[in-house]
């Protein structure tokens, strides 16, 4: 089995336009095949702008018109789809839920963000997911050919123990479809992705929407892999495009053997605990 895996990292440009931003998705699944990516993600809210006031009115039940689209794009170009997230409706509640496709148009995984976006930073953002959104409660990986990989949703990336829970079930790859904005963006998100790459020596792959400045909520954009080196490996600015990335799984095993945290953590002073 190949250690090899390309990697497409769709930042897509999202509008009001349900149709629109789903068919400009679909497109994109085909251009990246076509550049020979095995594995499609695309970003946080693909089908829906980012915003409180939008969740309910896009929410759709899981399989649903959008993750439909997707699913079937994962089937006719035969490549793996990471796919974002969408607003989700189920029974009475809505959750921010991203579903990854086998190329056999096979629902692999599903994930609803656990931590929900609330933060209130004085001169900055203000945003509270939770009135609106209720969390998911699961961890989320599913297998490749190359590797397993874990899922987590954009504010997820700041919570270092489920990176470690992750990392502890094998994954090797972690995928954060995320669209953070103009405050916390440019300080924090490329330092979390290495973060979580680094502690972890995992590979990393954030997915943003591409930025709209019309917006209400106006995305960072930044699309990026980072290794387990924390190097990044391949990153953009904030237009729509895709951004490809070739991983060598193989070399999380040479990380692992240069610097062993794996055998040197101390088990008898401190554990990472899963409660669910
Ligand atoms: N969509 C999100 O969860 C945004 C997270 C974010 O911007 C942050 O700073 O964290």
């Amino acid at each position: 089995m190949s250690s090899k895996l390309r990697l497409a990292l769709v930042q897509l440009a999202v509008g009001k336009s349900k149709l629109d931003n789903v068919s400009r998705a679909v497109q994109k699944i085909k251009e990246a095949a076509s550049e020979g990516a095995q594995l499609v993600a695309l970003p946080e809210c693909f089908n829906c702008p980012y915003g409180t006031q939008y969740f309910a009115e896009y929410a759709e039940p899981v399989p649903g018109e959008s993750t439909e689209a997707i699913k079937e794009a994962a089937k006719e170009n035969g490549v793996y789809v990471v796919g974002g997230s969408v607003p989700e409706s189920e029974g009475g509640k809505v959750y921010n839920t991203c579903t990854v496709w086998g190329p056999k148009g096979d629902l692999l995984a599903k994930h609803r963000k656990v931590h929900l976006f609330d933060i209130n930073v004085e001169g900055g953002i203000c945003f509270r997911e939770s009135d609106v959104l209720s969390p998911g409660n699961s961890y989320t990986t599913f297998d490749l050919p190359q590797c397993k990989v874990g899922i987590g949703i954009c504010y997820d990336i700041r919570f270092a123990e489920m990176a470690q829970v992750y990392s502890k079930m094998g994954c090797k790859l972690l995928l954060y479809p995320g669209a953070f904005n103009m405050t916390t963006g440019p300080v924090h998100w490329e330092l979390l992705q290495k973060g979580r790459a680094l502690d972890n020596q995992v590979y990393v792959g954030t997915i943003s929407p591409a930025r709209d400045t019309s917006a209400t909520y106006i995305a960072w954009g930044h699309s990026t892999l980072v290794n387990p080196w924390a190097d990044v490996v391949a990153t953009t600015e904030h237009e729509e495009g895709i951004v490809y990335a070739d991983l060598d799984l193989d070399y999380v095993q040479k990380v692992r053997q240069m610097v062993p945290l794996g055998s040197q953590r101390r088990g008898d002073m401190y554990e990472v605990v899963t409660k669910k």
